[in-house]
């Protein structure tokens, strides 16, 4: 697994220009939400106004409640209005966080599907689920707050500076001189606070690697009795994080502290000098009094700022896993086919398919499969056969677009299939793995994924024709009965027979299977076996089968040894010749296994 080392200055301003630019899909509500806001400042500086001159005339004036009524009859307005303009405003921006968030995470998932699962091998399970999950959701105070916070600190005391220099310019010129203490602090304390928030996202993603594997490994690790250790482990890594975590909120509440401290200072100094003026008589009260009103107000978005900051460096840590994401070179850019124009396109029947040199290499190994050239028909069952470790699974995993940089070696009907596009060869694939994944849903749902709007009917066929049409009528609530995650509460051979009937709804042209009986017992077997064999009439049917018994009927057999296919042709042909069929099957024979 890796994870971004912390970003520096140019880096920064690369994820802050990232930030920014994916606020676009949700720009107009931040806008709107921005706006809303600032007109309630300037409500508020007019509601200060008004209020400090309806005490004047009431203290001062001798006034009567009802002669200032034109002053509090507007000022309830303003006070109902900013009640409901902060509500729309935090509404609006909490929508555009979600709405960013949202868009975001399907950015991701089409990049990673594109980038195929080889990628996330590669950087771990939990690391990329962390990024999705939490380092999206960490971008909602970003978005919702931090954003409108900036503007806020913009304009707001401008604003206020605005009215309040005309009114009295030595109270403005204290707030121009205190205000910039707050910033200067923020950015002193940013830079230590940025350093633990990355070192915290780090930690975050070695944890979610870690406990992901460990989640998914329980079972194993009870059988071996080493679920202490692994629990010791994670209790460790989980300290490091608390102690990370830790460091980064005592810095948020030392920096909330001292930003609150130096607001209070700053109101307090105002106040002082406001009543020393008061007192001397070199100040009239409802100025003195808007000014002591505004004096808070000035130093609040400032002060929200400081305390929105926290969600700044989180949101640039959590960028920086995404712009890794998303700034992944997809393997296959810079082959000379990108601009090929002749490119085979789904609507096309597949007559043939041609695999030419093809090379993979597992990267930081030297394993993998070396220069494969193939040629598929247009149907018929094609077993490929081989030591573990010959290349087996790699070679399907090719076939199904799983490594996007050998997807130019792929022909359909002589023609390369379209660069960049994954899908284009995943829609034509229909694939049982060794152990195929179900969802937490419904028999029925996990069927029809494969085709959601396929009808009752066609659902009970392809039930019947993968032989698990039997068992599923049998359960209390049928095909609408619940199955755990990962078929929990089915038998090794009843989730192999949904993955089949799956598949079978599908009907793609081609089918590739990974010892698609290993689970079943021989009467299965035999349906199984019938229903593949009377698939393959029609459709190319691939299988990896590791008993050579269920071979024999295949139309071909393709052998692989050491990452390279080594012979290939019939059963009774591959028997005779003194080769590595030869040897398996002898192995196998002298095994008892098989034969
Ligand atoms: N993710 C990986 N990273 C590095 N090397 C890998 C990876 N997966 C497989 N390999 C290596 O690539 C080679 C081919 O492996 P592959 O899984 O394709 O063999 P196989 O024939 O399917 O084996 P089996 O029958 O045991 O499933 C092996 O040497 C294996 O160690």
């Amino acid at each position: 697994m890796t994870t971004n080392p912390r970003p520096n200055r140019a880096q920064q301003q690369t994820l802050r220009a990232f930030l920014k630019a994916q606020s676009k899909p949700a720009s107009l509500w931040l806008k709107l939400s921005i706006a809303l806001g600032t007109f309630n400042a300037i409500l508020m500086i007019a509601g200060a106004y008004l209020l400090a001159q309806a005490i004047h005339n009431v203290m001062f004036e001798g006034s009567s409640l009802s002669e200032v009524t034109h002053l509090l009859w507007p000022l309830a307005g303003i006070v109902l209005l900013r009640a409901i303009f902060l509500a729309l405003s935090e509404r609006l921006s909490a929508f555009a966080a979600l709405k960013i968030k949202s868009t975001m995470r399907q950015t991701l998932l089409t990049k990673l599907s594109l980038l195929g699962p080889s990628y996330i091998e590669q950087h771990g399970q939990g690391a990329t689920l962390n990024t999705l999950h939490n380092g999206v959701e960490e971008l909602h105070d970003y978005y919702a707050k931090y954003l409108p916070g900036v503007a806020y600190s913009a304009f707001i005391p401008l604003a206020i500076l605005v009215v309040i220099f005309p009114t009295d310019y030595k109270a403005g010129l204290i707030f121009l001189l205190t205000a910039p203490l707050i910033p200067f602090f923020m950015i002193l304390v940013g830079s230590k606070a940025e350093a633990l928030n990355q070192k915290r996202w780090q930690q975050l993603a070695v944890l979610g690697n870690y406990f992901f594997d460990r989640v998914q490994g329980l079972t194993q690790l009870k059988l071996f009795n080493a679920t202490q250790t692994e629990l010791k482990q994670i209790a460790k890594i989980s300290d490091d994080f608390r102690h990370t975590t830790l460091g980064v909120l005592k810095i948020a509440f030392l920096s909330s502290f001292a930003l609150e401290f130096l607001a209070t200072i700053s109101v307090a100094l105002v106040a002082v000098i406001i009543g020393f003026r008061l007192f001397f008589g070199t100040l009239d009260f409802s100025t003195g009094f808007v000014v002591l009103l505004l004096a808070p107000e000035f130093y609040l978005p400032l002060r929200q700022l400081g305390s929105h900051y926290h969600a700044r460096l989180q949101g640039i840590s959590a960028a920086a896993d995404m712009v890794t994401i998303l700034n992944a070179p997809l393997p296959n850019q810079d082959t000379e086919l990108v601009n090929n124009t002749t490119e085979y396109t789904t609507s096309d029947t597949i007559d043939s398919i041609n695999i030419k040199n093809l090379t993979y290499i597992y990267p930081d190994s030297n394993e993998g499969i070396h220069n494969v050239t193939l040629s598929l028909p247009k149907k018929g069952l094609i077993a490929v056969v081989g030591n573990s470790g010959s290349g087996k699974s790699t070679l399907f995993d090719c076939l199904l677009g799983f490594h996007p940089q050998v997807i130019p070696c792929i022909y359909i009907n002589g023609l390369p299939l379209a660069a960049n596009d994954i899908t284009q060869l995943q829609n034509q694939v229909g694939w049982i793995p060794q152990n195929p994944t179900l969802f937490f849903d419904s028999i029925g749902a996990n069927i029809k994924l494969a085709k959601p709007d396929a009808s009752q009917q066609e659902l009970e066929q392809a039930a019947q024709q993968a032989g698990a049409l039997e068992f599923i009528n049998t359960l209390p609530s049928g095909f609408d009965t619940l199955i755990g995650e990962q078929g929990e509460g089915l038998s090794g051979g009843q989730k192999q027979r949904i993955a089949l009937a799956r598949a079978f709804l599908k009907n793609a042209p081609i089918l590739i299977l990974d010892e698609p009986t290993a689970h079943l017992d021989s009467q299965t077997e035999q349906h199984i076996q019938h229903a593949i064999n009377m698939y393959a009439k029609n459709n190319l049917v691939l299988v990896i089968a590791h008993r050579l018994n269920t071979v024999k009927h295949a139309d071909n057999i393709i052998v692989m040894d050491q990452g390279k296919i080594t012979e290939q042709g019939s059963f009774e042909k591959l028997s005779t010749q003194h080769g590595v069929f030869y040897n398996l099957l002898n192995a196998a024979k002298q095994g008892g296994s098989d034969e």
